[in-house]
């Protein structure tokens, strides 16, 4: 019974893997690697054909050593053609690949045993690879069981040459840029090609452009051979498309099938090999002596997993070579996998045949578990999608040409519809470019699908459908940290709201007491100055009384008055500024903390990554010099020898995997790093726009500390001037009391004294009182009464503005809170086009 049923025997649509429901779920058992051998016939006629071995249906029985070993199937007959070994071998893979599952057909075995010849990536002979092309395009059709199922294959074709991948259907990628990634558990060549090929002929001939760019050359014992391991990578992707309401639902079904031919094992000195030829000799032996490695590990994992019930799982080197890397799937993973050893049949190959087939054999006890893995996708309606655009789109218009328009709008004003336009660019931008993902993503891509990431995006697009009644400031964003932005920018704007309620209620408050303040003491000086006159005429009773002392006395008060109400709004302008300037300073001190911290980061990362730099290098170098210890073991020739020595490295296992362990850690750690600096940088540059912003701000506080200090001599001057005033009229005032009544045109009376309007109690004809001492004592009871009403006053006015200016304070710090977290969580800034 062959390995695998041929694939006409094993109906497609009986193994094929979606269920009814586009979004199953996947299978998982595992199943062996299978192995068989393929020995190729005696072409060259030096040959001689021994006894060495003697092969059975299914196993090979080494005379020398008395081993026998067990293969699925061994195919010795020269009459054994390409096409029955295809149809026994590897057919079915290809029913197991259509299905969904990933397949690998590796082709093992020294120089010119027949690997390039079976796999058919070389002469003109149809082999493996171009027979799965046949059969993959023959039942494609079939595999797509309804309409709504689309079937797209993809050709890759890679080769490892001297630890180095280049890609044959672009040569022209530097290798450099070729890197081997595990994204949501499916290994995958990072930069190479893909190419959609929608039919055979597509496909076949970028095998044959493939083939005429891979690395060969002669050795002693193949004149054509091949230097290099090359990958040749079929991918199927199955997409099955349902749309509920506005949400389009994509089930997407993704297998590899990956055949290998691996450069031939090898023995430097039978193939001649020196110099270059020597040190590809090495690279080969290197990447084939590590999946040697892994075959081991792996086997001894199945073994022990089967005696000891133990389940602990063992260090697997992938990361050894580029090789084992890429094969990481198909050894251990989830694919269906047949390795080919191809052997030769002359005697004096003996040595090379017996490692082939205990390194065979030794693969046929990996547990492999195929699953099937099914990738759903969620995305919005494009449509929808547009029309939240241009609704986006006009809001910003109109809010553009309202700025533009509204020239009674203040700075204030200005700046808060600035910000929303901003805000509402980068919504807009973002979900642009989220459309143009999902856009890109229908029309196809040839890069392999990320898929939690697209998920992610997706969903906040699709947080992004509203109502069309819905306010422009409930839109949530469409990404996390603009929707938390929006949040916040929502909370604020509400806070700010109540905060201007509040402020506007304060100021009518102020405005209204301040009017009868001003009343109040307008009625206390006519008082009081009635009171003066009052007392004045008691004092010169019975004599005559003094209307100019009276008029000196009243325009010492009046000045006295405007000067402490001019000081006070001096005070208060001063005191306004200051409150300004020290806002706007913290303002600057946010925007450069944010910045200086951003730096601080980077500059930390930086030296985090060189450490990493530097560790890796030093955890390669000592990989190499373990392995070089290895290399020249190996160079010796004798395989035997090389396994019975290579159990003195055992010992040095643990170490080793602690090495790679570490390798590994510090590579992601690096990884890791190398996305926080790109992060970092964005905001970097970003922040660099608020150096414009400090500037401005500098700008203005600068003025207002000029005015400030203008006001501070302008109030320094107004108390000189009035302390002048005073003391001439406090003077003068004197000066009459020491002549009660001084002469006209004496020196000590007032030149120019203005004209006294009277007093409710004066008597108009005569200057003298016409009150007694009651009507004093009322007036002065009337004037205290208004003085304490007044200072009431005075006290509620100062309440009223310490609390406006608490109001003010937490505006801003909110204000400037709401700008440090737009500087620091906006998003990437969108591609310039978009605006
Ligand atoms: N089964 C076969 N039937 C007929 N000819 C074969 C068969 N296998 C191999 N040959 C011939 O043997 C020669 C060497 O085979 P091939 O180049 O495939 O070896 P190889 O293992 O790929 O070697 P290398 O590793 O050096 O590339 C070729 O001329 C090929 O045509």
């Amino acid at each position: 019974m062959p390995p695998y049923a041929p694939l006409l025997q094993a109906p497609l649509l009986q193994d094929q893997c979606p269920s009814p429901t586009p979004f199953s779920k996947a299978e998982s058992k595992t199943d062996s690697v299978h192995v068989c051998v393929r020995v190729r016939p005696a072409v060259f006629d030096k040959g001689r054909r021994g006894g060495s071995f003697r092969f059975m249906d299914e196993s090979i029985h080494s005379a020398k050593n008395n081993q026998m070993y067990n293969f699925d199937k061994i195919y010795t007959s020269p009459s054994t053609t390409q096409t029955s070994f295809y149809s026994s071998c590897v057919s079915s893979l290809v029913s197991k690949f259509l299905s969904g599952y990933n397949a690998t057909v590796l082709a093992y075995g020294q120089t010119g045993s027949g690997k390039t010849y079976t796999m058919g990536t070389g002469g003109d002979e149809k082999g493996v690879i171009e027979r799965v092309l046949d059969d993959v395009y023959g039942y494609r059709d079939e595999v797509a069981a309804d309409k709504d199922t689309v079937t797209k294959v993809k050709v890759g074709f890679l080769e490892v040459y001297n630890e180095q991948m280049r890609d044959l259907l672009n040569p022209t990628t530097n290798p450099k840029d070729l890197n081997v990634r595990e994204i949501d558990g499916e290994v995958v060549v990072q930069n190479a090609l893909e190419i959609d090929c929608d039919d055979y002929e597509a496909a076949t001939s970028l095998l044959r452009e493939g083939i005429k760019g891979r690395i060969t050359g002669g050795t002693d014992m193949n004149k054509e051979s091949s230097r290099s391991h090359a990958i040749f990578t079929l991918v199927l992707e199955k997409t099955r498309v349902e749309t509920v309401d506005t949400i389009i639902k994509k089930n997407i079904v993704r297998s590899k099938f990956h055949l290998v031919d691996l450069a031939g094992s090898e023995r430097a000195k039978r193939t001649g090999a020196n110099g270059a030829r020597l040190k590809e000799s090495v690279n080969i032996n290197q990447g084939l002596l590590s999946l040697g490695k892994v075959i081991r590990a792996l086997s001894q994992d199945s073994l022990s997993k089967n005696n000891r019930n133990n389940n602990t799982t063992p260090f697997v080197p992938y990361r050894e070579s580029k090789l084992t890397r890429i094969l990481q799937d198909s050894l251990g993973g989830n694919s269906r996998t047949l390795m080919v050893a191809c052997i030769s049949p002359d005697e004096e190959d003996y040595q090379e045949t017996l490692n082939t087939v205990v390194y065979a054999s030794q693969a046929r006890m990996i547990k492999n578990k195929p699953i099937i893995v099914n990738r759903i996708f969620e995305s919005v309606d494009l449509t929808s999608q547009k029309l939240i655009e241009s609704k986006l789109q006009n809001e910003i218009n109109n809010l553009t040409l309202k700025l533009n328009i509204n020239t009674s709008f203040d700075k204030k004003e200005k700046e808060d519809l600035t910000t929303q336009i901003v805000n509402l660019r980068f919504a807009s931008a973002e979900a642009k470019y989220r459309l143009a993902n999902i856009i890109s993503h229908h029309k196809g891509n040839t890069k392999a699908i990320p898929t939690n990431p697209i998920l992610q995006q997706l969903e906040d697009i699709s947080s992004l459908l509203v109502d069309e009644e819905t306010p422009m400031s409930a839109v949530p964003s469409p990404n996390k940290a603009l929707k938390r932005l929006n949040k916040k920018v929502n909370d604020l704007e509400r806070d700010l709201e109540r905060d201007e309620q509040i402020f506007a209620a304060k100021s009518k408050e102020l405005r209204a007491l301040r009017k009868h303040l001003h009343k109040t003491v307008g009625k206390v000086k006519e008082l009081e100055s009635e009171l003066t006159s009052m007392n004045t005429g008691l004092n010169r009773n019975p004599a005559s009384p003094s209307p100019e002392k009276i008029k000196l006395a009243q325009q010492l008060r009046s000045a006295t008055d405007d000067y402490h109400i001019q000081q006070r709004s001096y005070s208060l302008q001063i005191q306004q500024l200051e409150i300004n300037i020290s806002v706007k300073t913290e303002q600057i001190q946010v925007i450069e903390k944010g910045r200086d911290d951003a730096m601080r980061l980077m500059e930390e990362h930086e030296q985090r990554k060189r450490e990493l730099g530097d560790k890796i290098e030093r955890i390669c170098e000592e990989i190499n010099r373990r392995q070089g210890g290895k290399n020249r073991l190996n160079l010796t020739g004798d395989h035997s020898q090389l396994s019975v020595l290579s159990d003195s490295f055992d010992q040095k296992e643990e170490d080793d995997e602690e090495l790679e362990n570490s390798l590994e850690n510090a590579e992601n750690e690096l990884n890791s790093l190398s996305h926080q600096i790109r992060d970092q940088q964005r905001i970097v540059s970003l922040q660099k726009q608020s150096v414009r912003r400090i500037e401005e701000l500098s700008a203005e506080i600068k003025r207002m500390d000029a005015e400030r200090i203008k006001l501070t001599e302008l109030s320094r001057q107004f108390e000189k001037g009035f302390e002048g005033i005073k003391r001439d009229l406090n003077k003068q005032i004197e000066e009459w009391r020491d002549d009660p009544q001084p002469q006209s045109g004496s020196p000590c009376a007032p030149q120019h004294a203005p004209q006294h309007a009277p007093s409710r109690y004066e008597n108009k004809e005569n200057v003298g009182p016409v009150l007694g001492l009651s009507e004093i004592e009322q007036l002065r009871k009337e004037v205290a009464m208004e003085r304490k009403k007044n200072q009431e006053l005075a006290e509620v006015n100062l309440h009223l503005v310490s609390e406006m200016k608490t109001v003010k304070k937490a505006k801003t710090v909110r204000m400037i809170k709401m700008k440090a977290r737009q500087l620091v969580e906006v998003p990437p800034p969108p591609p310039q086009n978009m605006f």
